[in-house]
């Protein structure tokens, strides 16, 4: 069984490509399962210690569609004792304002259930000016942008999961 369960949403196909990258980084489908939130059950995350959170932010400042859904199934997640790890997709030009907010709600919230987050990521190289997924001066997880800075994430997402793997143990 994979050691690692990705839970990605999307509205318009980037997260789900994102989430796709990364899983082939780590090593597969052997290493990483992918599930869609939009049809993920709260127990498929009890299967695992490792956790990855992907997350587009819309509509100014707030969680995808199925995400928003799917946010207070996981007040009944047993979140004490798995390390979590957050990517988003946003845009840091069109929404300067609110960059990544959506990976910053979910990274409070799974905070909150007991969740210990890993996988910190720089602020170095972005544009924007406010975001709620910052936390001590880095973004709480992979900041991507597939509108501005697209030719950026491939090399993201191998220095993000390198970072990631001893983080995780693995
Ligand atoms: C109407 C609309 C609202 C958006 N709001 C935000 C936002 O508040 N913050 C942000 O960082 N990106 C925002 N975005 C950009 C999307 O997050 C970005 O295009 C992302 O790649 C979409 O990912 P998806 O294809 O997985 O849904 C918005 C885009 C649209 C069209």
């Amino acid at each position: 069984m994979a050691k690692i369960g990705l839970f990605w949403g999307t509205q318009t196909g980037n997260t789900q490509t994102i989430a796709e990258e990364i899983q082939k980084e780590f090593g597969g489908e052997e290493v990483v399962a992918l599930y869609d939130i939009a049809s993920a059950d709260p127990d498929d995350f009890a299967d695992y210690d490792f956790l990855i959170i992907g997350c587009p932010t819309w509509n100014v400042g707030e969680l995808q569609a199925d995400w928003d859904g799917f946010f207070d199934e996981l007040d009944a997640i047993e979140f004490t004792g798995k390390k979590v790890a957050y990517f988003g997709a946003g845009d840091q030009i069109g929404y300067a304002d609110n960059f990544q907010d959506a990976m910053g709600i979910l990274e409070e919230k799974i905070s909150e259930l007991g969740g210990q987050t890993v996988g910190m990521w720089s602020t170095d190289g972005y544009e924007h000016s406010e975001s709620k997924a910052l936390k001590n001066g880095k973004f709480v997880g992979l900041a991507l942008d597939e509108d501005n800075q697209s030719d950026l994430t491939s090399d993201r997402i191998t220095t993000w999961v390198a970072q990631l793997k001893p983080e995780f143990g693995l």
